[in-house]
């Protein structure tokens, strides 16, 4: 059975870095692959837009293929999205398919401060996504629960449901959201760090413009 691959975000709002990643991320695995955007993110300003308006751009983005899909379960929860809570939802829907947790290189290093973090790795694989500037030097905590888990190949995800760390080598590419919000907040049009579907409606955008 094909692995499911979570990438959770913000999303605030969705780039050609997190699509480009998912993307490589989908190929490396064979996975299906969904974008999952959070509703108050757990360690972080709440985002500009609403939730409303970040999935009108993740729709946006995602039309016109069919590799990457949305899952908005976390947009129907009350409450910060805790990630383990989402995956042992789907760890009960999706019996003993192999789940891999999808996250940029920079968040996987902050990984000992999430909720109930430990508990992460009894019900998804971790798959670790290459980020420009971003060391893979890890906090000694997190890199004791890593050690024995680490794998190199897609197939090692497979033969168990969930407990695994890979490091995906992807593309580099230096997108980040915050910078878009920045141009888009002084006027600046960043065409070619957003998927054309996003950028054709300019409505979709208003709410990062001043
Ligand atoms: N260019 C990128 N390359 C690799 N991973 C990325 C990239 N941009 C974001 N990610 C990863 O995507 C996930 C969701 O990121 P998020 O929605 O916070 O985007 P962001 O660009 O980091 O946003 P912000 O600048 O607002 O913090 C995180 O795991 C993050 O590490
Ligand atoms: O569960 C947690 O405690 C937790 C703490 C920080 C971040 N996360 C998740 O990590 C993902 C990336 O977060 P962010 O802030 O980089 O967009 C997103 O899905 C968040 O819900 C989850």
């Amino acid at each position: 059975m094909k692995p499911l691959a979570l990438f959770g975000g913000t999303f605030d709002p969705v780039h050609l870095g997190h699509l480009s990643v998912a993307w490589e991320a989908a190929e490396l695995l064979d996975a299906e692959v969904r974008l999952l955007p959070a509703s108050i993110p757990p360690h972080r300003q709440p985002p500009i837009a609403s939730a409303a308006q970040r999935v009108a751009i993740l729709r946006a983005a995602l039309q016109d293929q069919s590799r990457l899909s949305l899952d908005t379960r976390e947009l129907d929860r009350e409450g910060p999205s805790f990630t383990v809570d989402t995956l042992t939802g789907l760890r009960a829907e999706q019996g003993t398919r192999p789940l891999v947790l999808l996250i940029g290189a920079d968040a996987f290093a902050n990984l000992a401060s999430w909720d109930r973090w430990r508990e992460l790795f009894e019900v998804a694989h971790i798959g670790v996504l290459s980020r420009p500037g971003v060391s893979s030097i890890l906090p000694p905590e997190l890199e004791q629960a890593v050690t024995g888990r680490r794998v190199t190949t897609a197939d090692a995800l497979r033969d168990q449901p969930a407990g695994k760390v890979i490091e995906l080598a992807v593309t580099p590419l230096e997108i980040s959201a915050t910078r878009i919000r920045e141009l888009l907040a002084a006027g600046r049009d960043p065409r070619y760090l957003l998927p054309c579907g996003v950028f054709d409606d300019p409505a979709l955008l208003a709410p990062y413009r001043q």
